[in-house]
This record gives structure tokens, sequence and C-alpha cells, in this order.
């Protein structure tokens, strides 16, 4: 399936499972002729430049050598810089490498300082990278990340961690390509923390293995169409009750700018009525917003709300009272920021979140999900995937764990890596306006699975939308972020909706 993520482990697996009845070298021969065909897909017109193929001591060298003699074979000029390590290399890739040799690829030794490259093929590490990169390999690495040609990764961008998505380290480097193309099954590294900066465009080749022998997926990269069922078009007859009301619980004293965000956010995914609940004195309504309606917590009736409760919360008793009555409450629950870090600390907390039998989603940033788990936050970003499974196994709910690349997780198991958004995100607010965005899904009666990979995917999509029109990554407001979540809403449910009356002439 087109949207599976397997990890190394599996991956293994399927590449022996793969090989039962194929000659020897046969998986590194179609590996080696896919990489060759991206390659002179992304030459485009210039295909008269040379291109630089790094090829490493193992396999992943050995389909970079294969993709080499291939490319040569197109009339490329391609050339090679082969580095071996102290071990053997395969006899696959000995083979690969005789072809290479046999055909008119160039070999070097090292790296010209003045070298005018079409593209780079990164075939140094793939999934058998085993520590740091560093000595030789590291200043290849270091060279090809000061080229400005594209750079096409072969199977994983050599120095990343496929599973995980970080590079391998301490003080580790990583390619940064611009594509990639990966074998046998995609790849949750590819796809979160640092694995969307070095991976760039990533392409999936199946290498001739039919995707039904695969095994069950560790995760699933997200798409609109894993929450596209629940897209309606609006009736003609229906009114704001239709679209359930969403009240945001937070904004103590000098923080009413986060729930006054998450309200935005609920208004403009459709929420037919929100409230912001505030714990202390504020204003009597946003003039910025003046459809909100903003009202005092103390006695606030939750019933019959979806709430969304954290933003600017603080941790005072009543924060605390507060929450423990949302939580004993069945409203559906969205639980951000403050409300993360009160459940942490709290072990009473969160027996009251695990015991709930309606719907919760909580939204942890790496740190507030840190406090969660009672681990530090690299701990956390060291593994994302275990990280959001565990949260979600902890509190029995769905959990987003933020960032880039922001793993959906449900008690389960069952894991999808977000892929929208982009880095103009990372603007304060900005968890405030998915917070309430995924309230107004879970208040139209989304379930909390497709509620939360709804939200993130609309979410990341609204800063996409914002970017093409040249409205960040730098710079960009979260308060910029809910009018275009509205559009891409309301595009996807367009995109979704069948015509309904007679056609019109
Ligand atoms: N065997 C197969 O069936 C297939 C393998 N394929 C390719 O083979 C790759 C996996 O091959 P390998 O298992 O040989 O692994 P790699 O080619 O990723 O690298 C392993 C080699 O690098 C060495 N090494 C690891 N980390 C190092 C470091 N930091 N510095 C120096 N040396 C280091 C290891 O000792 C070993 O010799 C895949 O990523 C894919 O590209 C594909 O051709 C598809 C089929
Ligand atoms: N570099 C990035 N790429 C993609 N998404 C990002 C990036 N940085 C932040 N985000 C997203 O932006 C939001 C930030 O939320 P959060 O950290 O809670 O901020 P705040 O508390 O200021 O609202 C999350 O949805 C997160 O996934
Ligand atoms: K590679």
């Amino acid at each position: 399936m087109d949207n599976h993520l397997y990890t190394v482990a599996q991956l293994r697996a399927i590449e022996t499972a793969a090989y039962t009845g194929l000659p020897a070298g046969t998986l590194m021969r179609r590996a080696g002729e896919a990489a060759a065909r991206y390659a002179l897909e992304l030459l485009g017109d210039r295909r008269d430049k040379p291109v630089l193929v790094l090829a490493g001591p193992g396999n992943n060298g050995g389909d970079a050598l294969e993709a080499a003699a291939r490319l040569a074979d197109a009339g490329v000029d391609a050339t090679v810089l082969f580095q071996p390590g102290q071990r053997e290399i395969s006899e696959e890739a000995q083979s690969a490498h005789e072809r290479a040799r046999a055909g008119t690829v160039g070999f070097i030794d090292m790296l010209p300082p003045d070298g005018d490259w079409g593209l780079v093929v990164d075939g140094l590490f793939g999934i058998g990278l085993a520590r740091p990169i560093e000595g030789d390999y590291r200043e290849m690495v270091d060279a090809v990340n000061a080229m400005r040609c594209p750079v096409l990764a072969l199977d994983v961008p050599s120095g990343l961690d496929a599973d995980t998505g970080a590079v391998v380290g301490p003080g580790g480097v990583a390619v940064r390509a611009s594509h990639t193309i990966t074998f046998l099954g995609d790849k949750p590294g590819l796809h979160t923390l640092d694995g969307r900066d070095h991976a760039g465009q990533v392409r999936v080749e199946m290498l001739g293995v039919d995707p039904a022998q695969l095994p069950a997926p560790v995760a699933r990269r997200g798409g609109a169409e894993l929450f596209g069922h629940l897209l309606a078009a609006r009736r003609h007859n229906s009114h704001k009750g239709s679209y359930g009301d969403v009240a945001i619980v937070g904004g103590a004293h000098g923080m009413l700018g986060a729930p006054l965000l998450a309200a935005r956010g609920a208004l403009h995914a459709g929420a037919g009525r929100v409230f912001v609940a505030m714990l202390d004195a504020g204003p009597g309504y946003d003039s910025v917003q003046p459809e909100l309606m903003l009202r005092q917590a103390d006695g606030f009736d939750f019933t019959g709300r979806t709430l969304v409760i954290g933003p600017g919360m603080g941790d005072s008793a009543t924060a605390m009272r507060l929450l423990a009555r949302a939580l004993d409450g069945d409203s559906p629950l969205l639980i951000d920021a403050d409300a993360i870090n009160l459940i942490g600390a709290s072990p009473d907390l969160l027996a009251r979140l695990a015991g709930r039998a309606a719907p919760s989603v909580l939204t942890p940033h790496p740190l507030e999900g840190a406090r969660l788990l009672g681990m530090t936050t690299s701990v956390i970003q060291a593994d994302r995937l275990e990280a959001a499974r565990e949260m979600a196994l902890r509190t029995r709910a769905t959990v987003i764990l933020k960032g880039s690349g922001s793993i959906v997780a449900r008690p389960d198991g069952e894991m999808v890596i977000n892929p929208t958004g982009n880095a103009g995100l990372a603007t304060a607010g900005s968890g405030d306006v998915l917070a309430g965005i995924c309230g107004a899904l879970l208040a139209q009666g989304w379930p909390a699975w497709e509620a939360a990979l709804g939200a993130a995917w609309i979410h990341g999509a609204a800063a996409d939308l914002l970017v093409a029109h040249g409205i960040g990554p730098i710079g960009m407001t979260a308060g910029e972020l809910p009018a275009a979540a509205r559009a891409v809403l309301n595009l996807l449910v367009a995109e979704v909706s069948t015509p309904s009356g007679p056609p019109r002439s």
C-alpha cells in the first residue's frame, strides 16, 4: 500500500521473503534501474551534465553502482566515488561493481573541488547505517550538502535513521537530499523529525514485490482519504445547533490570547457556536472576533459541549478543579497545553482520563509529551513513534504528538504520520489553533481518531496554503491560520461532495 510505513526490522524480513525464488542480485538490479530512471527524470533536459554517484561499503553502495551503470548505458556521464569499508562487500555489490567497471562509468578517488554536477546520487548508506558518519564519509556528506544541485538519495538519505528520522549521532551528519527513492516500502524516518529536511520528495519503489504480501505496517502516512468519509456538504435546512458547541476552557490572567486563537480556529473549522470559558476576569467580548461568547469558567455548564481545555489555563487550583470536572464529564474533550502538564503531574487526573468513555484527544508538543511520560524531551524525540504510542496507551486517548511530521496515535497501536505543514507553524499560538480545529471537528460529530487526523492534516495544509501565497514560512502568524484552514476544509468538502439538486439550465 502506498501509505504504509515499515521499520528496518520489517524491511529486512520483507527483503528476505522477496528474495525467495529470485536469482541473486535481482532486487539490487531493479533498485539501480529504478534509481537511474528517476535520475534521468530529474535531469530532464540537463542530461549533458555529469552525475556524481557516491557508493558506500554496503548494498546501498551496490544500488548506487547499478544506477551508475544504467545511467552510463543511457549516455549520461556518470562518475562514481566508491568508498568501500574494511569489510568485504557483498557478492551482489561486487557484481554491480564489475558491471559498472565494464561499462563507461568513470571512477574517481576523491571529489574534485570544482565539480559542476547536474545531480548527485547518494548511495553511501541505507538501512544498514550502524553508527554516526565520520572520517572520509563525513567529508563526502559535508561536500554534497554544500552543493547546489539536486541530490537523489537511494533508499534513505545517508546518515538518517530510517525508523526514527533522527540524524544518527551524537554530532552526526546526514545527506540533505532533494529527492529520495526508497525501496520495498516507505519508512517512518523519512517523514518525521529530521526526515523531511533530509529526504525531500519521497518516491516509493516496490522492486516488483506484491504489496499484498507485505506485513501490517508500523504506521501509515496521513492523507485526506483517512478522514474523507466524514466530509459532508452542509444541508440547506440546518442551523447553528446542527454543528455543535465548542467551549475553550483556559485563559488565566494574562494568557487570554491562547484560548482566543483556539476559539477562532474552532469557529473557522465550522463549529456552530464557540465559547471561551475564562479562568480569570477578562473582557466581555473579542473585538476581532465578536462572534465568540466570552464567559467565566466557574459555573459554566459543560454539558452538551465539546471542550478544548488547557490553552493558557495555568496550573492553579481552579485549573485543576475544572480539568477534573471536564475529565469526569461525558463531553468530547480536546486536552492541550497546561491541561496536559497537569495530567502529567497527577496520577489521579491521569486515571480519570484513562477511565473516560467519551472521546478524548491530547495534543502534546514534545515537552508536554515528556512531562506526561516523565521523560526528557530528547528521549521523546529520539523515537517519536514509540513515544506517541506509549502516550496513547497510558492515557487511553488519541494523541497528536506535534512537530515536523506530527504523529497521531491511538491506544490500539494504530499510528499515522501527518504529511502536511511547514516550519511557518513554528510560531507561538499555532498549536492553539490546531486544538480549536480539532475541537470543532469533534463538535461536528467526528470520532476522536478522524478528528485528530483531520485537524492535523487541515492545520498543516492551511500553513502550506499560506506559504503558496507568499505568507510564510517566515513571519507566518497563528492568527492567519484559521481563515486558511477554513479554505482548506471547504475545498476538501467541495472535492467529495456530489451535486445534490437537479442540474440547472
Ligand atoms: N539486500 C537486499 O535485498 C537489498 C538491499 N538494498 C539496499 O541495501 C541497503 C542495505 O544494505 P546493507 O545492509 O549492506 O547496508 P548499507 O549499505 O546501508 O550499509 C552497511 C555497511 O556500512 C557499514 N557501516 C554502517 N554504518 C557505517 C558508518 N557510520 N561508517 C562506516 N561504515 C558504516 C556496515 O558495516 C556495512 O558494511 C538498503 O538500504 C538498500 O539500499 C536494495 O538493493 C534492495 C535489495
Ligand atoms: N517545523 C514545523 N513543521 C511542521 N509543523 C510544525 C513545525 N513547528 C511547529 N509545527 C506545528 O505547529 C504547532 C505548534 O504547536 P505548539 O508547539 O503547541 O505551539 P503553541 O503552544 O505556541 O501554540 C503544532 O501543530 C506543530 O505540529
Ligand atoms: K543513501
